[in-house]
């Protein structure tokens, strides 16, 4: 039986108007910031990304159909949460994390301020050291709509090994 596997994810959201005045989450952290972003969740673009990432190791499918945007039950919600419960299904079904990697796509926030605050609040979650959970950004040279500002792109690549 495989016991490694690698999986990736990829999210976008839009940036929220200021005056709705949505916190900007990401990491399960609060990132202070002009807006948030729009999402039917709390839109926190890295760990869907990293969800993705994990539920597309295991051959789970994506965060759409364990958490469908249709559903009222998600309005809202804390991604933080959505992540345990992807853990949980992994557990079940004999996996544990190795190693994530995360990528932000945009020109700002900067994340090197909160890069480590990222890392302690989520590794736990992923059942890793917080030095296995890598967390970076990259602008897009002001190209595209993370150039413009209009929105958030997050990229996630993780190893998962039987346990
Ligand atoms: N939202 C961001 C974007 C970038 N960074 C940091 O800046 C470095 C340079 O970015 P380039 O796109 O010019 O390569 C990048 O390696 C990050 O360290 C950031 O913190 N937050
Ligand atoms: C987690 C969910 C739940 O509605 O969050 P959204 O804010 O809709 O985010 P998106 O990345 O568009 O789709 C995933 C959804 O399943």
């Amino acid at each position: 039986m495989t016991s490694i596997r690698t999986g990736l994810g990829f999210d976008v959201h839009r940036f929220a108007a200021p005056e709705e005045g949505r916190p900007l989450m990401l990491m399960g952290c609060a990132i202070p910031h002009d807006r948030g972003l729009a999402g039917h969740s709390d839109a926190d673009v890295m760990l869907h990304a990293l969800m993705d990432a994990l539920l597309g190791a295991a051959g789970l499918g994506d965060i759409g159909l364990h958490f469908p945007d249709t559903d009222p039950t998600y309005r809202g919600a804390d991604s933080t949460v959505l992540l345990e419960r992807v853990m949980g299904d992994l557990a079940e079904r004999g996996w544990r994390v190795a190693n994530a990697d995360v990528c932000l796509i945009g020109e700002r926030p900067k994340i090197g301020p909160h890069r480590q605050r990222m890392r302690d609040r989520i590794a736990p979650l992923l059942g890793i050291h917080a030095e296995a959970l890598n967390v970076k950004a990259t602008t897009t040279e002001k190209l595209g709509f993370t150039g413009r500002g209009e929105g958030l792109a997050a990229q996630a690549v993780v190893l998962i090994e039987r346990i």
